[in-house]
């Protein structure tokens, strides 16, 4: 039962990953994930220079999920290049994604502009969906303004290249951003990010859970399944071919990973609850989804991967 998968012409051996942001800001992260079952890894957000982020408490651990106003810490963008260029010369053929996310069009150029000078040849997650910078919209709301930057974007950028949105709530929101997208070369679109600014109240203490932003935060984990799930199917029936989804979202146990690649996954990444686990989630995930597999008699993914099935 092969869990292998192919993005952009490249192929990693197991669809499961880290999703940006849990377990990936420090050099010891990323090579956990090296040293670990996950197909790939996706580095931290990175901005231009290093960030301390939100003051804390930025992040909390629920029953259902997480939710989290981390406002981007990380160690600046030369840091992840460096060990992704490094990477590849000590692991030649894998391919791995470079997450980055500026506070602005200019910085995401600049940052794109030293990549593509660079002599990295993975992927890059460009992430349009950081909820928890004060004052910054999450660009991925703005149509217009994602239209702005690919175009900007693909005027010089030639490696692949893919997108971290935000998740959708309206058919109508999957029309619009679908046809903004399919117009670039897009390698892939990976969908969704935390759903953004939501609130989590301690009923004792009558205080919100986190400092930053009044308690607004991203919430991630079991609870955002559904709405993962209707962002994979609804990007993977309206994205031309071309362009593969990462589904990010809920993903807490093998069936998960089977319900994402069944709406039109090729790829999984795992946020909030590789954050509880670590490393070891990998193992357990792709030994329960390769026991879903050989009870419905499939031997590799493509086999089921979009054939969700509607009642008409
Ligand atoms: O606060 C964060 O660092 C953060 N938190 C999220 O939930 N998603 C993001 O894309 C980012 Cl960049």
């Amino acid at each position: 039962t092969s869990l292998a998968t192919s993005i952009g012409g490249r192929t990693f051996d197991n669809c499961m990953m880290n999703a940006a942001g849990i377990r990936c800001q420090s050099k010891k992260d990323l090579d956990a994930l090296i040293a670990s079952n996950a197909g790939a890894y996706v580095t931290k957000s990175a901005t231009p220079e290093k960030r301390a982020g939100n003051p804390s408490p930025r992040m909390q651990t629920l029953p259902h999920g997480s939710i989290n106003s981390m406002g981007l810490p990380n160690n600046g963008l030369e840091y992840y290049l460096d060990y992704v260029i490094d990477d590849q010369h000590n692991r030649p053929g894998t391919t791995n994604f470079l997450s980055v996310a500026g506070t602005s069009l200019e910085d995401n150029l600049a940052m794109l502009h030293e990549i593509q000078d660079s002599e990295y040849d993975g992927f890059v997650e460009l992430n349009l969906s950081c909820p928890n910078v004060p004052g910054k919209p999450q660009v991925g709301y703005d149509f217009d303004r994602v239209n702005t930057v690919l175009d900007q974007v693909f005027k010089f950028y030639t490696k692949p290249l893919g997108v971290k949105l935000p998740p959708y709530f309206d058919l109508v929101h999957f029309d619009q951003i679908a046809e903004i997208l399919n117009q670039y070369p897009l390698t892939f679109v990976n969908s969704i990010n935390s759903i953004g600014n939501a609130l989590v109240v301690d009923p004792q203490t009558e205080r919100v859970a986190i400092r930053p932003k009044g308690g607004f935060g991203g919430i991630g984990g079991a609870s955002v399944k559904p709405t993962a799930l209707a962002n994979v199917r609804g990007l993977a029936l309206r994205l031309k071919p071309e362009i593969a989804i990462v589904g990010t979202g809920g993903i807490l146990n093998g069936v998960d990973v089977f319900e994402h690649i069944l709406c039109g996954a090729s790829m999984v990444q795992i946020g909030t609850q590789f954050g509880y686990e670590g490393t070891k989630i990998f193992d357990r995930l792709a030994s329960e989804l390769r026991e879903i597999m050989n009870q419905k008699g499939y031997t590799n993914i493509n086999q089921f991967r979009g054939k969700l099935k509607t009642f008409d």
